[in-house]
């Protein structure tokens, strides 16, 4: 595939890169925690200071702002026309616990830069073309994910707000006080306006390309996800009078069948899961668990692999909690199909790579992204910068300054076929 027009000045990466540095710098101040690393859930002080901050930065480059109803915040650059379908660009602020400051925020920054450059440099678009900070996109405060882009994507579909689910944080705020605590400007009809493509940048998170020496990765699709809670019921006791024999201990059992998935796990190709939350009931040195639950994440590239461990789920809890006199519940929370992205994006970001002179590489994504909720029904594709030492969700996750200025160049080359040249898959 060949793009006819190309933008004709050339952006410096290198001043790309800078600039993101600096944004990045100011945005990570949001929520930085002593302990190390950013955390920055959805609808706290810190979230909401980050959207407000970004808002400014956006009026500042001339963007038209405005929000929708759970809080996804548009920063548009209007054609000299109205109307069309408008081109969506952006990524997430909410972070994990400790989190580092690229996950997301590059993305962030990435679409302020590219979009302002690319206004500054050639004027208006012929399409709307919108910077997006989604909401949410972790499901760390609240069980739910890609809470931001799918209600962006039901606006955009012309569909009501997902009726808020009844869902609890660890210190029991349900979701809908959460919003009305971030005290939301209303949402306007703009983000009801159809949507012709999403494109996004983000951090690899992984090691593929670093271990490569490559530029830019063309993401060819994004794995499936599933979430669960395994709530383990023993009996809590004594820990000096009961004997080993006579407990039902609930973490005693939770570790022996998590230590059987795992094995199982690791025996699948490609397969990942991991057990990254835990509560313990009492929780205290010297009683036996009466009660744990704790997280399941599940990840695979097909659907059939994820179906067939999901049995190996409910098998295992139900054999293992058996076994030891226990009783379990197994919640499945989140489901997420594997989504491939859409090729003709696909070859706009090769391309747009090649043109820019970065080298590229196809790669699968194994983190989730706001852009797997559109491409079921937007022409969306995503453009993957190197992590270094493929650290992500920790406070050491780190792309240089070069490298997220070659990826925001590949961007705006991007960004310039779908809303000047009005390219549409
Ligand atoms: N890019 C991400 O880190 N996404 C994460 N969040 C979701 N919702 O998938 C994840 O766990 O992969
Ligand atoms: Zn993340
Ligand atoms: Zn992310």
């Amino acid at each position: 595939m060949s793009i006819s027009h190309k933008p004709n000045l050339r952006p410096s990466a290198q001043s790309l890169g800078h600039e993101a540095v600096q944004l990045l710098h100011s945005l990570a101040q949001f929520g930085s925690v002593p302990e190390g690393g950013i955390t920055r859930l959805v609808y706290t002080p810190a979230w909401r200071e980050a959207q407000a901050w970004l808002e400014r930065e956006m009026t500042s480059r001339g963007l038209l702002t405005f929000w929708d109803d759970v809080g996804n915040l548009y920063g548009r650059s209007e054609p000299a026309s109205p109307g069309g379908r408008r081109i969506l660009t952006g990524s997430h602020v909410d972070t994990v616990r400790q989190g580092g400051c690229f996950d997301g925020a590059a993305g962030i920054v990435a679409s302020l830069i590219a979009v302002s450059w690319l206004r500054a440099t050639y004027g208006p678009p012929n399409l709307p073309l919108d910077v997006v900070s989604f909401a949410e996109e972790e499901g760390v405060r609240f069980p739910v994910a890609f809470w931001g882009s799918s209600n962006a994507l039901a606006a955009a579909e012309g569909r009501e707000p997902t009726p808020l689910p009844r869902v609890l944080d660890e210190d029991g705020i349900d979701i809908e006080r959460a919003i009305r605590d971030a005290n939301l400007p209303p949402a306007s009809r703009r983000s009801r306006q159809p949507v012709g493509a999403y494109v996004e940048l983000h951090v690899e998170q992984g090691s593929k390309l670093e271990e490569a020496g490559v530029d830019i990765g063309v993401v060819t699709a994004i794995v499936g996800q599933r979430r669960y809670w395994v709530e383990v019921v023993g009996r809590a006791g004594h820990a000096g009078t009961m004997s080993m024999q006579a407990r039902v201990d609930a973490m005693a059992c939770a570790c022996s069948l998590l230590n059987e998935l795992l094995e199982r796990a690791a025996a699948i190709p490609d397969l990942t899961l991991t057990a990254g939350q835990w509560h313990v009931e009492p929780n205290a040195v010297n009683v036996i668990p009466g009660r744990v639950t704790f997280s399941l994440d599940v990840r695979h590239s097909s659907e059939r692999q994820l179906d067939l461990f999901a049995c190996e789920i409910e098998r295992v809890c139900s054999n293992i909690t058996a076994e030891r006199r226990a009783s379990v519940r197994l919640t499945s929370w989140m489901n997420q199909a594997p989504v491939p992205m859409n090729p003709s994006i696909i070859a706009l970001i090769s391309s747009a790579g090649n043109d820019a002179g970065w080298s590229s590489m196809p790669v699968l994504s194994g983190a989730g992204h706001d852009a797997q909720t559109f491409a079921g029904s937007v022409p969306s594709g995503m453009i993957f910068v190197p992590s270094r030492g493929g650290v992500s969700h920790a406070p050491d996750e780190f792309t240089s300054s070069d490298a997220l200025g070659r990826g925001i160049e590949v961007l705006i080359r991007v960004l310039y076929a779908l809303a000047y040249e009005t390219y549409l898959p």
